[in-house]
């Protein structure tokens, strides 16, 4: 059976968890709450929350399909129920543009959705939840539900990341260390264990606070667009001056800058390759900055019933606003009008021949999905083809869902956990080990006794092609066992405490997230000139718009959300719903463009 075929939503209504303090100079964090009072808390408030008023994710996510009307001319059609898609059609639709979102599926979400089997509840893919701060401006996950008028109540999380390290000269025997929500704390850790980089590791964390520091200033809206970025920098001069020396640099640059250790290099590349997949050298400087910051200023917070939440509170949000998510619609072809340059995108046609006309069509699929197989490669624009010179497709995962007696785990076992047990091997197919256990923060997920314990490693399709399904259902589960035997040194008893396991592969992701070859998204095949290197949100196609991963920033719930905001901002100025300067907007783009074209 694969990861994602069957669901069963259901979640939590209720109030926001109490944040924690929030001190770094005036922004670190203090730790959690020690976890079984935190447990017993969320229990006690999802009996309040029963009777809550609080406006709050509603359960039934796909019970308003299929009642798009076909005869109207949306603002905007939009492919695809992802983050990224959902984020662009909550802020049109606040702004009062009429939007239809278009999934595949039978529920909302992407690589954000959950599922359900014999009382477990499992994200798909993303559990480490960014963005739901309640300061600044990079709450982006907060902020966007706000839009719709939904809240999740969520649980905050002590620590972003428990990582179990190799042996390398300094710690012959291998060595841990956790990524405490509490700033200090994790500085003072990793200085611990590398005390001869004391001012080093200060100085490089110190230089992502100045990224997000400046990033948690702005109003966060689309980087195409000049009017939003004059009124930025006269507000905001500082900030933007302090981003503008950034948007270039990568992060290894900045590593190598401060760090001469070559075993916390390996470190600062792991940091990166967890939610970039790629090394420190490869990782965008803007993007780090605002990941191992937000970890500390927001925090990771789950959200109670599960991550597949976020998108059902979105889509009923959108819907409430009168635009539309129509689910089981799977877009075969962006339909375009028009001839040789005049040619632009007016709409999309489903496998089961119903054409929806938009203004605007917005494409949540991963760039190679949207160019390939929506519009046609023998139509592939220049600019398209840069782009798969740049960046090529992420492997994407191997994942085991598994449902475990409660006593497997350590006491005092951290929600997100990464094993590394070869350098070298870090960045293979099977060599990091990513393990998320939500139920530590959410007991709701699962019987009591027991825990949701999600395990997956970096994947290749090629890996699992052309088997018939006898070899395909066996060799998945010995690949399985064998993950499973190698996270028995950190979670003894884990095979004989299973109640019940599902094995995913990239066939999996890419059959039921719509993902060319499953992958995790597109990652740069050279170095990239930092921020400048990924496409924004508008195509060469005139009226086509992209979203999601394969846009600025990347990989990441946040992120999408990010390139969700940008989008809809820069869809809204062109169809004259929001102020921009007409021909200095054109004089910028084209700059941007022949910037970047370079880059
Ligand atoms: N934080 C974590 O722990 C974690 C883990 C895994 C993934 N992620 C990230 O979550 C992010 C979410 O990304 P996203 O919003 O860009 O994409 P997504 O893949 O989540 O969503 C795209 C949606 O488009 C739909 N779709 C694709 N083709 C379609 C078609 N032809 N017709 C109709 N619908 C179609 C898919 O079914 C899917 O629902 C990704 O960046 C991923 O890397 C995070
Ligand atoms: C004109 C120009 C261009 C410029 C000028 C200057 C300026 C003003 C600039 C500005 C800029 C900006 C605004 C930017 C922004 C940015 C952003 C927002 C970004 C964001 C990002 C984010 C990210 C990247 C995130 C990510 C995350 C992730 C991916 C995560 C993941 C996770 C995982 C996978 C984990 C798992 C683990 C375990 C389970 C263990």
């Amino acid at each position: 059976m694969s990861t994602a075929c069957l669901v069963a939503p259901g979640l939590a209504a209720g109030g926001r968890a109490a944040p924690l303090p929030a001190t770094h100079g005036s922004q670190r964090c203090a730790p959690g709450a020690p976890r079984l009072r935190q447990a017993a808390a969320v229990r006690q408030r999802r009996r309040a929350a029963s009777g809550a008023t609080v406006a709050a994710a509603a359960p039934e996510a796909p019970a308003r399909s299929g009642g798009a009307p076909t005869d109207i001319e949306y603002d905007a059609v939009i492919i695809g129920s992802g983050m990224g898609g959902l984020s662009t059609a909550a802020q049109m639709a606040a702004k009062g543009a009429k939007v239809v979102v278009l999934e595949k599926y039978i529920i909302p979400g992407g690589s954000a959705a959950h599922f359900e089997r014999q009382g477990f509840k499992f994200d798909v893919g993303s559990s480490m939840m960014f963005g739901f701060g309640d300061q600044g401006t990079t709450n982006l996950m907060t902020r966007c539900l706000a839009s719709v008028g939904k809240r999740l109540e969520t649980v905050p999380d002590p620590t972003q990341i428990h990582y179990h390290l190799p042996p390398g000269p300094k710690h012959p025997q291998g060595w841990q260390v956790k990524v405490w929500r509490d700033y200090e704390r994790f500085i003072a850790d990793l200085t611990e264990k590398f005390p001869h980089e004391r001012e080093g590791i200060r100085k490089l964390y110190d230089e992502f606070w100045k990224v997000f520091n400046a990033l948690n200033t702005l109003e966060l809206k689309s980087l195409e667009e000049p009017r939003y970025l004059l009124e930025q920098f006269g507000q905001h001069p500082l900030a933007c001056l302090t981003l503008a020396s950034f948007v270039a640099t990568n992060t290894g640059d900045c590593a190598r800058k401060w760090i001469k250790d070559p075993e916390l290099l390996r470190f600062i590349d792991l940091e990166c390759f967890l939610w970039s997949t790629v090394n420190a050298d490869l990782t965008p400087l803007i993007n780090a900055g605002m990941v191992f910051c937000d970890r500390h200023y927001g925090g990771i917070n789950y959200p109670i019933g599960g991550v597949g939440g976020i998108p059902e509170a979105m889509a009923d949000g959108i819907t409430e606003l009168g635009s539309y998510v129509e689910y089981k619609a799977n877009v075969k072809e962006i339909v375009l009008e028009g001839s040789g340059e005049e040619q632009r995108a007016v709409g999309v046609r489903l496998a089961d021949g119903r054409v929806f006309r938009g203004k605007t069509v917005v494409s949540n699929a991963t760039r190679w999905d949207t160019f390939e197989g929506m519009i046609g490669e023998d139509k592939l624009p220049e600019s398209e083809k840069l782009f798969r010179n740049r960046y090529k497709k992420a492997p994407s995962f191997l994942s085991i869902h598994i449902g475990i007696k409660a006593d497997v785990l350590p006491p005092g076992s951290e929600c997100h956990q990464i094993i590394v047990e070869d350098w070298e091997k870090m960045e293979e197919s099977y060599g990091t080990l990513f393990v998320s256990i939500p139920s530590l923060l959410d007991p709701s997920l699962c019987p009591e006794g027991t825990h949701t314990f999600h395990a997956f490693t970096p994947d290749w399709i090629d890996n699992w092609s052309g088997k018939e399904r006898v070899d395909y259902e066996r060799k998945k589960e010995e690949v399985a066992d064998a993950i499973v035997a190698r996270l028995e040194r950190v979670f003894p008893g884990l095979k004989a405490g299973t109640i019940l396991r599902e094995v995913g592969t990239p066939r999996t992701h890419r059959r039921f997230l719509n993902r060319s070859d499953g992958s995790y998204g597109p990652i740069p095949s050279r170095r990239p000139l930092g921020m400048l290197s990924m496409p924004f949100n508008r195509t060469a196609v005139p009226g086509l718009y992209c979203v999601g991963d394969s846009t600025f920033p990347g990989q990441g719930v946040n992120a999408v959300v990010f390139s969700g905001f940008g989008c809809a901002h820069r869809v809204l100025c062109d169809l004259g719903k929001q102020p921009t300067l007409p021909g200095v907007d054109q004089a910028y783009n084209a700059m941007l463009n022949a910037v970047r074209d370079r880059a």
